[in-house]
């Protein structure tokens, strides 16, 4: 029994979910229940896999930042990565929106048209509609595994190379840039197009190599899941999962970091601090929101070639205490990325 005056304040989101997996129901149709990027559930006809994703107004997004579109495309993606990082593809969508009456009826078409755009060509098959004091946009996504095995979050080997597809950094940079001023949100920039800061389109509109995740998982792909958190907190959930250590290498990182360092100048000038040199790193290594996709390969499969885009940035060893995740053989001295309640 939890102590009744526990708050979830008082534990991480981790803790929180040990709390409620205990809790809930399974059933033969479960072939992987919570605690991965998605559940693949198995049908009369085979399997699939689902997963969902909430965005909440004034923790994921700003309504003086973001527009509907914005906000369409980025429930999209946060969840077509999920079902990426299976190894999978989306199949269909279904979204539930909480919106106060006030808001502009453009704002929730332009929602439904962001989805729409970065869904296709999955379907958009549903949802639900409530009324709220602040914009809620819970987006479940279903997806196809084509036959293959699900790709899981567990099963790194020491041996494997570690590698990742998509950016690294770019989510964190726009939102400094935006929360400090140093860029305007639109510049603009309409919906659906613009010269959007390339930062600031992150944060706003994120991309994710969604078919690389089916790339990563025919080339035989060990582990994966997206990067939503941060790079180093979504390593450690692989190291646990896996009973192993991930042991990144700085200098794979290296132009993550360079091409991040003039945006990182221009959040010191905005600020007026005096140039905080790793910055740019903190972002690359504990960002999250970029929904990039990190995998563990087989040695023999990065020497013939990863998956493109996939790009080798550390390697799987032997757990020798806890499972970890270092920075070139060391303990990274960067907090490691988002985690609700313990901002
Ligand atoms: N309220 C909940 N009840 C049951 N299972 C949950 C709940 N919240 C999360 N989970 C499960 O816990 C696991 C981890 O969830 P988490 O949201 O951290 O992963 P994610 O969606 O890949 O990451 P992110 O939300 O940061 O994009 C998933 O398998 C998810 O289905
Ligand atoms: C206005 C504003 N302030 C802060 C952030 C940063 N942030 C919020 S949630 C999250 C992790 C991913 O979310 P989840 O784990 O729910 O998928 C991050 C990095 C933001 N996006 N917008
Ligand atoms: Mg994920
Ligand atoms: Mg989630
Ligand atoms: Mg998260």
């Amino acid at each position: 029994m939890t102590d009744p005056t526990t708050r979830v304040h008082d534990l991480d989101e981790t803790e929180l979910l040990a709390r409620i997996f205990p809790l809930l129901p399974t059933g033969p149709a479960v072939v992987v229940g919570p605690g991965d990027d998605a559940a693949v559930v198995r049908a009369p006809d085979g399997r699939f896999v689902v997963t969902t994703d909430v965005l909440v107004q004034d923790r994921h997004f700003r309504r003086d930042w973001s527009t509907g579109y914005d906000v369409g495309r980025r429930a999209a993606v946060q969840n077509l990565a999920d079902v990426a990082a299976m190894g999978a593809h989306a199949t269909s969508l279904v979204v539930s929106l909480v919106v106060p009456g006030d808001l502009e009826v453009d704002w929730v078409t332009g929602l439904a048209r962001g989805l729409a755009e970065a869904s296709a060509p999955a379907a958009v098959v549903g949802g639900d509609l409530s009324g709220g004091d602040a914009v809620v946009v819970s987006v479940t996504v279903h997806g196809d595994l084509a036959g293959r095995d699900p790709v899981l979050r567990s099963g790194a080997r020491p041996g494997d190379v570690v590698a990742h597809a998509g950016t690294l950094g770019t989510s964190a940079a726009g939102l400094d840039l935006l929360t400090c001023g140093a860029a305007e949100p639109r510049d603009g920039a309409p919906d659906g197009g613009g010269p959007l800061h390339p930062y600031v389109s992150a944060y706003l509109r994120p991309r994710s190599p969604l078919a690389a995740g089916p790339a990563a998982a025919a080339a035989g792909a060990t582990a994966m899941l997206d990067v939503s958190d941060g790079l180093l907190r979504d390593a450690g959930r692989l190291a646990r999962a896996g009973g192993v250590t991930l042991d990144i290498a700085r200098s794979d990182l290296g132009p993550d970091v360079v091409a991040l360092l003039p945006a990182a100048v221009q959040v010191s000038v905005t600020t007026g601090d005096d140039g905080d040199p790793d910055r740019a790193l903190r972002w690359v290594l504990a960002g999250g929101e970029d929904h990039g996709l990190l995998a563990t390969f087989p040695a023999h499969v990065a020497a013939t070639g990863l998956p493109a885009p996939f790009r080798p940035i550390g390697v799987v060893t032997t757990a020798d205490d806890a499972p970890t995740v270092l920075l070139d053989g060391e303990q990274p001295d960067v907090a490691p990325g988002w985690d609700h309640f313990r901002p």
